[in-house]
């Protein structure tokens, strides 16, 4: 008998020993528990089978007092995995083929050209050190931010770091959206053991903007799970979002109390020298063998800092014109940038005040209405998804603003239709990309 099945049969006889707690008889016993074998280890995955659909119902909500024992027997942390018989030898095949996933990782995002200052210096050693060391301290990490700050470049950057390290460690990189896809798919094709072994095999799993998942309700299910899982197992989860989580809205409760017990860090805009440093290197990357003088540095770290993307933008769009405009220069100077830029750089000064009627005249301009309009009676459908968003916003941007004093503000309508809007556009913020856009235009156009 080789060391797997003595510790398999030590863990039976053990378990036998405790049937009187687990409320069993030795008949159920011999009948349904000897059959069960280990069949497969895989990282911390053990797969045992068992010969029918049935048996596996009755042996199933033994499993936890299994892998417990078997746990102890081993000293290890295992998550034990039954199937039947036939179901393991179908997916056997799959289980091979998806020890070589894809890991989804952007190799071009990585720690050595991530630029660090003091917006995002805390975010950026949490997600060294648990590169570094995944799964031994902080887990999960939780990270936070407004848009464009850097997140998903860290997300990557831990996982290239840790892969160089060690090849043989199992990253995986996805979005929160891409989850949820993935298990409607593997729900529609009947692959949902395929779904849970990858996911539960990963050293380090890197999930992108997780507030896409609130308010699905099964999806979160299966993920609380799988997060249960790895963190029992000592895998190393790294979690981002556009807000911290006790104010990720509609997510799961539970799943909150989870996301923050381990370390949450955030990010912030940054600040004028960390701007014009991440500049930098965002030219040395680009190959720009023309001098770019730091009055050009400073103009575009002034005018354009909302997020790094807007930086970035700003610097491909100065090169850009270089390039176009056909002039023959040998320097990029701050007349040839107020030039390139002219159409926009004096916008952050014309950005408006936040109050409900600000909101409300944004919308309507965006979706050529008038306020009027906005605040009427009006069942047209334009005018409603206008109205929903205006809504949505005001509650979104407006600090301490409750659902009674929007509905007083838009023509005396009760909270409860406010609420309603409110959480309309909240799902259909999820589905429609469209749509996401289009709120996220009007966002930056107000703040
Ligand atoms: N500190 C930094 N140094 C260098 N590049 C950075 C830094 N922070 C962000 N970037 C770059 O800015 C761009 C936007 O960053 P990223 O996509 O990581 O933001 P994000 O916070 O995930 O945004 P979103 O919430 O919209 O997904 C990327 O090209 C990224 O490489």
């Amino acid at each position: 008998m080789n060391n797997l099945d003595m510790n398999w049969q030590k863990t039976l006889s053990l378990f036998q020993g405790k049937l009187d707690d687990y409320g069993l008889d030795k008949i159920t016993f011999d009948s349904f528990f000897t059959t069960l074998e280990i069949k497969d280890i895989v990282g911390s995955v053990v797969t045992i089978t068992i010969d029918t659909k049935w048996s596996l119902d009755v042996v199933e909500p033994y499993l936890t007092h299994l892998q417990e024992i078997y746990n102890t027997v081993t000293n290890g942390h295992y998550q034990l995995h039954l199937m039947t018989e036939e179901d393991f030898q179908k997916s056997h095949v799959h289980q091979e083929h998806l020890l070589q996933f894809d890991d989804h990782l952007n190799p071009d995002l990585t720690f050595d050209n991530f630029v660090i200052g003091n917006s995002n210096r805390i975010a950026q050693n949490a997600s060294l050190a648990v590169a570094m060391k995944p799964g031994v301290s902080y887990s999960p990490l939780f990270i936070h931010s407004n848009s464009g700050l850097g997140k998903t470049h860290l997300l990557n950057a831990i996982g290239n770091y840790a892969k160089k390290r060690d090849p043989s460690i199992h990253v995986l990189f996805t979005t929160s959206e891409n989850f949820v896809n993935e298990y409607i798919q593997s729900l529609a094709n009947h692959s949902m053991d395929e779904f849970n072994y990858k996911y539960r095999q990963m050293d380090i799993l890197l999930i992108d903007d997780i507030q896409f998942m609130a308010t699905k309700e099964s999806s979160s299910e299966i993920f609380f799970n799988i997060f249960n899982t790895l963190i029992s197992n000592k895998k190393q989860i790294v979690i981002t979002s556009d807000k911290p989580p006790r104010d990720l809205k509609g997510m799961e409760s539970r799943l909150v109390s989870r996301f923050s017990s381990g370390l949450t860090v955030s990010i912030d805009t940054p600040e004028f020298e960390t701007a014009k440093a991440i500049l930098r290197k965002k030219i040395e990357i680009e190959n720009v063998d023309y001098p770019i003088t730091e009055e050009v540095l400073d103009f575009i770290a002034t005018h354009f800092n909302t997020d790094v993307r807007e930086l970035e933008g700003s610097l491909k769009r100065l090169l850009f014109y270089k390039l176009i405009c056909g002039k023959k220069l040998d320097i990029i100077d701050l007349n040839f940038a107020l030039e390139a830029f002219s159409d926009s750089y004096s916008q952050p000064a014309q950005k408006k005040e936040l109050t409900v009627s600000n909101i409300k005249k944004c919308v309507a301009d965006y979706y050529n209405l008038t306020v009027a309009q906005i605040n009427s009676k009006s069942r047209t459908s334009s005018i409603i998804v206008a109205r929903h968003i205006a809504m949505y916003l005001v509650r979104e941007l407006i600090e301490d603003i409750s659902f009674i004093q929007i509905g007083h503000e838009f023509g005396g309508r009760d909270h409860s239709t406010v609420m309603k809007a409110c959480h309309k556009v909240q799902q259909k913020l999820e589905k429609d990309m469209n749509y996401r856009q289009a709120i996220q235009d009007i966002k930056k156009k107000l703040v």
